[in-house]
């Protein structure tokens, strides 16, 4: 079954809230751990025993594992595995994205079910043109997987590069009609997301019908609310990944308050899909 269509299922039976699985050395601290592998360990595993039976995705920020080396890999492999076990879709967010060549290596490394780092959908950058992003499409097609590609994101230094004009559209409209083709023919969801965070000012007059998943960062910790999912992305709010991060993990090592906060948000956004 594609990436669109488990992700619709999963989104129907848990709910569109996504939660990061971001080990910050802060919360390491915060929740009474050292800044070290086994405190990483402890905290990635305890979020995911937590939250991920009662979300339909998660999305580990590899960068915070990376920080460790192997041995921070090692754990990400483990809340990969765990998160699906618990019945979760796992988003790892890598943001890659390199000369087409390149691409090819990390879209196997990331989406080919034969790699220990295999995930349902990655966060990939097309800020080398989207067409050098071909081999994690195929890759992606290939073994039923999902992209999320960044396309106007959450944080403030964005606009600069994703507002530019090219042939007469912004850099952002260009890579949703990118994907609106990709996912043209898909039901009941294409499997070729976007990132558009949740703590835009408005749409910025984008169409954002493009029968794929919006995943929508910034939501919470970075200032986003249900009613901003609802202002910005209004008739397609159906289709949106409400995603936090350290606004769950910093109710931790509180399972019950962390789970609570996903059960909560789930039906909160939920009333948006109608
Ligand atoms: O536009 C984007 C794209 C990705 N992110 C990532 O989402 C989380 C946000 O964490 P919070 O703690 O909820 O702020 C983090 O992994 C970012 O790398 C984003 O923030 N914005």
């Amino acid at each position: 079954m594609s990436f669109g269509a488990r992700l619709h299922a999963a989104v129907a039976d848990r709910g569109p809230f996504c939660v990061g699985i971001d080990p910050h050395a802060a919360l390491l601290r915060a929740w009474g751990y050292d800044d070290d592998v086994a405190g990483l360990e402890r905290f990635a595993l305890g979020a995911v025993e937590a939250v991920a039976p009662h979300c339909s995705i998660v999305k580990p920020q590899s960068a915070f594992y990376e920080r460790f080396g192997s041995r921070g890999v090692a754990v990400l492999e483990r809340v990969i595995a765990e998160s699906r076990a618990a019945g979760a879709l796992v988003l790892l967010d890598i943001k890659r994205g390199d000369i087409g060549s390149t691409s090819q290596a990390y879209a196997d490394a990331y989406l080919d079910p034969a790699s220990p780092l295999a995930s349902d959908a990655v966060t990939v950058s097309p800020f080398l043109g989207f067409g050098s992003l071909q081999p994690f499409v195929d890759t992606a097609t290939q073994h039923d997987a999902g992209l999320f590609v960044l396309a106007a994101t959450s944080n403030k230094e964005g606009p600069e590069v994703q507002e530019a004009v090219t042939g007469g559209h912004s850099v952002s409209a260009t890579m949703l009609d990118h994907l609106r083709r990709l996912n043209a023919d898909a039901t009941p969801l294409g499997s070729f997301g976007a990132v558009v965070g949740a703590t835009l000012e408005d749409d910025r007059g984008l169409d954002l019908a493009f029968n794929g998943p919006i995943l929508a960062p910034g939501y919470g910790e970075q200032g986003g609310t249900t009613d901003d999912i609802r202002r910005i992305f209004g008739a397609s709010a159906g289709h949106v990944l409400a995603s936090s991060s350290r606004g769950v993990l910093r109710l931790g090592p509180d399972a019950a308050a962390m789970r609570d906060a996903v059960l909560r948000t789930n039906d909160e956004l939920r009333a948006l899909r109608g």
